[in-house]
């Protein structure tokens, strides 16, 4: 199946299960990842602030932000590519392009993401073999990741099912180490 077609039939899927449900797979996955060490010790965290069917992060990025870190959240460039700007809380933020919530507050640039300890992602699906991600097209997430080092865990989070095989898969597609779904967290060979 191509990328246009796979986006469109996750999120079918995704439109299809009722709120409560996403919601509750929702905080299965917060809660996974606020039980990892690596999540609870990272002091500087990209996140992204979910819309629509996503798995929904705003408990996840409160929380972090209770527990002390820093929570960068994406800002949309014209060119599509993401600046960063931190969360300080939910009066402070505001829409930006596609409607998205963004912090209000001073943009630290593209590179910011280079200084994250923990890098969190949305996805439609990943590849369960190779870490590729499914994304919205946009390239974004692409051009972001390329800018993360080896190191850093990345996790995209994932609604039953989302973790596959087969994802079509690019050269500047950029995969990530792991995957958050309702079920846990799954190292991958990202
Ligand atoms: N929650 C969240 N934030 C994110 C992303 C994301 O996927 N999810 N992004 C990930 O890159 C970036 C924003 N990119 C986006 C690109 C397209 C659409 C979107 O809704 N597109 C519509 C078409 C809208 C139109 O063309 O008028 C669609 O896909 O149906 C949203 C965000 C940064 N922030
Ligand atoms: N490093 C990059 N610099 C510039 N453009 C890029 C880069 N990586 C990918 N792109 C462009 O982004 C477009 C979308 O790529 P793709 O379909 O893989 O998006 P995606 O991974 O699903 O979405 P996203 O990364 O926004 O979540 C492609 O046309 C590609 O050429």
């Amino acid at each position: 199946m191509d990328k246009s077609r796979l986006r469109s039939v996750i999120e079918s899927a995704r439109a299809a299960v009722p709120g409560d449900a996403r919601h509750a797979a929702s905080i299965r996955i917060r809660d996974a990842l606020l039980d990892q060490p690596w999540v609870q010790m990272a002091g500087l965290v990209a996140c992204y602030w979910s819309i629509g069917a996503e798995p929904e992060t705003h408990g996840l990025v409160f929380a972090l932000w209770k527990h002390g870190a820093t929570v960068m959240l994406p800002v949309l460039r014209d060119d599509d590519d993401l600046d960063w700007a931190v969360y300080d809380g939910p009066d402070t933020l505001a829409p930006g392009r596609f409607g998205i919530m963004e912090p209000v507050d001073t943009r630290r640039g593209i590179d910011a993401i280079r200084t994250a300890a923990l890098v969190i992602v949305p996805a439609l699906a990943v590849d369960r073999a190779t870490g590729v991600r499914l994304g919205r097209g946009g390239g974004s997430y692409d051009r972001a990741l390329a800018r993360v080092g080896p190191n850093v865990p990345t996790v995209a989070l994932l609604h039953e099912g989302e973790l596959m095989d087969g994802v079509p898969a690019e050269p500047h597609d950029v995969p990530v180490r792991y995957a958050a779904t309702p079920e846990g967290i799954v190292r991958l060979a990202g």
